[in-house]
C-alpha cells in the first residue's frame, strides 16, 4: 500500500480507501511481559513516532519551559521577589484558547479511530459526540451540586491525564526503563504531580486563590486553609520528593540509558519550574507547549496524512494539517465559552474580573477534560500505551 499524501474530500477528510489505515491497532511492539516499546507509528515507512515526538513534543517544550525557568531564576537573583504584570500572568491561558491548548482536544472526534488504525466514520463521530454530551453535562451538573469535590476531581483528573501524556511521550521516544509496573505507575504519578502538586509547595496563596475562584463561580467558598499550612506542604513535598527520587532510581536500575537521562532531566527541570514560576502563568505555558504539543505529536503520528506531511514537508506543515482538523471544534468551543461568559455576566475589565474569567475558562476545560481523558485512555488501550500494558499483560 502506498503512503497517502494529504487526502482531502469527504466529511472525514478522506476521499478513498487507501489512506494508510490498517484494520488493526499498531504502533507498539511488545518485547517483554510488560513492555510497550514504541517502534514506529504503525510500522510506518520512514517516519517513527519518536522523530515526531522529538521535533514537536520535546524540543519546543524544553526551549520554552527551560527558557522561562532560566529567566525567572535570573530575575529572582536580581530582584528580591519578582512579579509578573497582569497581562503576562493570564497571557498563556488566553493563548491556549487558540494555540495548542484547547485545539489539542478538538481532534478527539477523529483521534480514537486513527489510533485504532481505522478511518473516522460518522459512527465514530457520533460515539465521541454522545460521550462528550453525557460525561460533560454530568460533570457540569456535579460542579453545580458539589463545587469543592468537583474542584478536587479536576485536579486529580489532570494529575492522571498529564501523567499519562508524559508516559506516552517517553514510550514514543523509546523508553526501556518504564517496563516495570512500579516505575510505570510511579512515573505517571510523578509527571502528573509536577504541575498539580509542586505549585502548592512554593505558591500556596495563589494555589488557594485559583481553586477558590473556581468554586466561587458556584457561590461556594474554598476554606481549606490547611492545604497551604507549612506542615502539610512539607509533608506533601517531602513525600512527593521521595516518590520522584525512588521512581527515577528504580527506572535507572531497569535501564539507565539515553531516555532515562531525558526523563530525569525533564523531571528536575519541571520541579524547579513549578516551584519557582507563579502557578497560573507556569501552568498556562506548560499546558500549551508541554502537554498539548506532546499530544499533538501523537495526533500527527496516528494520522497517515499528517505523518506524510511531517515526513515530506516538515514540522510546520504537519502542525497545520492537524490544526485544520482541530479548527471546527476549537471555534465551536470558544463560541460556547463566550456564550456562557455572556449569560453568566463574566467581564474582563478589572483584576477580579480577570480572575473570574480565568476560573470560568478552567471550569469549562474541566468539563471537556473528563470525556477527553476517557478518549485518551481508550487510545492508550488501542495502542497498548500508558497504563494499558499493566492491565492487558496481567
Ligand atoms: C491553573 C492552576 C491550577 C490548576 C490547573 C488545572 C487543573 C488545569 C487543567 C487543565 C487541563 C486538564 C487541560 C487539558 O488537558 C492549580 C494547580 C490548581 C493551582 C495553580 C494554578
Ligand atoms: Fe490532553
Amino acid at each position: 500500500m502506498n503512503e497517502p499524501t494529504g487526502h482531502e474530500g469527504d466529511s472525514t477528510g478522506y476521499e478513498d480507501n487507501s489512506a494508510g489505515y490498517e484494520d488493526e491497532p499498531a504502533g507498539y511492539a511488545a518485547d517483554g511481559p510488560t513492555s510497550t516499546r514504541l517502534v514506529g507509528a504503525r510500522r510506518d515507512r520512514g517516519t517513527s513516532v519518536g522523530s515526531v515526538m522529538r521535533a514537536v513534543g520535546v524540543r519546543p517544550a524544553w526551549l520554552v519551559v527551560g527558557g522561562v525557568a532560566l529567566a525567572w531564576g535570573v530575575a529572582a537573583a536580581f530582584t528580591a521577589s519578582p512579579t509578573l504584570p497582569t497581562w503576562l500572568r493570564y497571557g498563556p491561558l488566553a493563548v491556549s484558547l487558540a494555540l495548542f491548548g484547547l485545539p489539542h482536544g478538538a481532534v478527539d472526534h477523529l483521534a480514537p479511530a486513527r489510533a485504532a488504525g481505522h478511518r473516522p466514520t460518522v459512527t465514530w463521530l457520533l460515539a465521541v459526540g454522545v460521550l462528550y454530551l453525557v460525561l460533560g453535562s454530568a460533570y457540569g451538573f456535579l460542579w453545580w451540586l458539589l463545587p469543592v469535590a468537583s474542584a478536587a476531581l479536576f485536579v486529580a483528573l489532570t494529575w492522571f491525564h498529564w501523567g499519562q501524556g508524559d508516559v506516552y511521550a517517553l514510550d514514543a521516544l523509546g523508553a526501556r526503563h518504564l517496563d516495570g509496573r512500579g516505575v510505570r505507575v510511579g512515573t505517571l504519578l510523578v509527571r502528573g504531580g509536577l504541575p498539580m502538586l509542586v505549585p502548592l509547595l512554593g505558591h500556596p496563596k495563589e494555589y488557594r486563590a485559583v481553586v477558590g475562584a473556581w468554586v466561587a463561580l458556584f457561590g461556594s467558598e474554598f476554606d481549606a486553609a490547611w492545604i497551604a499550612s507549612p506542615t502539610v506542604r512539607i509533608a506533601l513535598g517531602g513525600g512527593f520528593a521521595l516518590l520522584t527520587i525512588g521512581t527515577l532510581l528504580a527506572g535507572r536500575r531497569r535501564d539507565g540509558g539515553r531516555v532515562w537521562l531525558l526523563d530525569a532531566g525533564e523531571t528536575v527541570l519541571l520541579w524547579g519550574y513549578f516551584l519557582l514560576v507563579p502557578p497560573l502563568f507556569a501552568i498556562g505555558v506548560y499546558f500549551c507547549v508541554w502537554h498539548s504539543l506532546r499530544h499533538i505529536a501523537r495526533l500527527i503520528a496516528v494520522d497517515p496524512a499528517s505523518r506524510a506531511a511531517f515526513r515530506e514537508r516538515g514540522t510546520v506543515p504537519a502542525l497545520l494539517r492537524t490544526g485544520r482538523d482541530a479548527l471546527p471544534l476549537t471555534v465551536v468551543s470558544v463560541l460556547l465559552l463566550v456564550g456562557i461568559a455572556v449569560v453568566g455576566d463574566v467581564a474582563v475589565g478589572t483584576q477580579a474580573d480577570l480572575q473570574a474569567a480565568a476560573a470560568l475558562y478552567l471550569v469549562f476545560i474541566s468539563v471537556l477534560t473528563l470525556p477527553h481523558v476517557a478518549i485518551v485512555t481508550w487510545m492508550d488501550r488501542a495502542e497498548n500505551a500508558g497504563l494499558a500494558p499493566l492491565v492487558s499483560k496481567q
